[in-house]
């Protein structure tokens, strides 16, 4: 009897594609990205505000919402609780969607309260998650929901469960919002800039907290998130993405010591704490609108290294290998960035 081996990734996205059908024409926000999240593994996806973040995120649990939708590709998950799932090719009302959203994978937004309803208590809405993908009673899940809270630092966690959301700060609204995500124990754990609402110092705790569970128990982590030091802190892999597309990608080490493609090197310059004493430098210009590609290298108008002829013609640059399992998409790479 032959048995499969269940794949190393929990996630594989390949040649996503997400389109908003507009009155001038057809934009890809998502262009053709391809990744996958090794079992217990970080990746961060990262990028300047429009880059299509948020859009990839959103598409993988199925939540882009007309005049969005998916054009293309798959996205595979490898669950070792229900097989293999192409959730882009799910019927919007699948047994399957729904037992994808909040069961096998989960999502944290940015804003605490775009997840959590103001009229319903914070322990409603933790044992509703339980609920919905666990046959346990009620009390049960009540139990499992206290226990949760405890989990996520939640002080007096029994008295907290019957509180209203509004009766909570926001560094512990989140975690709340953790530990409703974290609840059904999901193999991935989609992560949308966490912390980026909160001061510093609960930044800190937060994504202390979310390495902590993830440890626990087991999940990936797909981390967004614009800051490059949270990468740092956080993550095993990053992909930087420009305009709907990922132009680099490589293990955190990598990517962040040696960055190779000219929009990495240019983000990494304008972060203050990784600059210590150094004159921090932004990066000319705005990210074009996506009615405006530039052709050939989309950065190319950006960029100090493009070269005429070279960077401004043809389709835009494949990704390709600068080291192991690093990848570029900058046809000048070597010539600019040897390391
Ligand atoms: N409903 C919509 N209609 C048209 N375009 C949209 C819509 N929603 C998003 N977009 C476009 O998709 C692109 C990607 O947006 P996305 O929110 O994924 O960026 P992001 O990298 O997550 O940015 P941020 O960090 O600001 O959230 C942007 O150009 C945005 O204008």
């Amino acid at each position: 009897m032959s048995t499969t081996l269940p794949s190393p990734n929990v996630l594989e996205v390949v040649g996503l594609r997400t389109h908003f059908e507009t009155e001038d024409g057809s934009l890809p926000a998502v262009n053709g990205v391809n990744f996958s999240i090794p079992r217990g593994r970080t990746l961060a996806l990262v990028g300047e505000s429009g880059c299509g973040k948020s859009v990839t995120s959103y598409s993988i649990l199925r939540l882009i919402q007309p005049p969005g939708r998916i054009v293309g590709g798959k996205i595979l998950l490898h669950s070792a609780r229900a097989g293999e799932i192409d959730i882009a090719a799910l019927n919007e009302k699948s047994p399957l969607l729904y037992r994808v959203r909040g069961g096998l994978v989960s999502m944290i937004f940015q804003e605490p309260m775009t997840a959590l309803s103001p009229v319903h208590t914070v322990g409603d809405q933790i044992s509703e998650a339980i609920l919905l993908h666990h046959d346990v009673s009620k009390a049960e899940a009540r139990t499992r929901g206290i226990e949760m809270l405890r989990k996520v630092g939640v002080s007096a966690p029994d008295r907290r469960y019957d509180q209203y959301p509004h009766e909570m700060s926001g560094g512990m609204r989140q975690r709340v919002v953790i530990a409703m995500a974290l609840v059904c124990r999901p193999e991935l754990l989609i992560a949308d800039e966490p912390t980026t609402a909160l001061d510093v110092t609960i930044q800190a705790q937060i994504l202390g907290l979310i390495k902590t569970l993830q440890q626990e128990i087991g999940c990936s982590v797909l981390l967004i998130t614009h800051d490059l030091g949270v990468v740092a802190q956080t993550a095993d892999e990053v992909a930087v993405m420009y305009l709907g597309r990922i132009v680099e990608h490589g293990p955190v080490r990598a990517v962040l010591k040696h960055p190779r493609h000219p929009y990495t090197q240019g983000m990494l310059k304008s972060i203050p704490s990784l600059n210590r004493g150094a004159r921090l430098a932004s990066i000319p210009g705005t990210v074009p609108s996506l009615t405006a590609i530039p052709r050939g290298c989309p950065f190319h108008p950006r960029c100090a290294h493009a070269v005429s002829g070279r960077c401004d013609v043809g389709a835009p640059p494949p990704l390709h290998s600068v080291g192991e399992t690093h990848t570029v998409a900058c046809v000048r790479a070597e010539e600019i960035s040897a390391p």
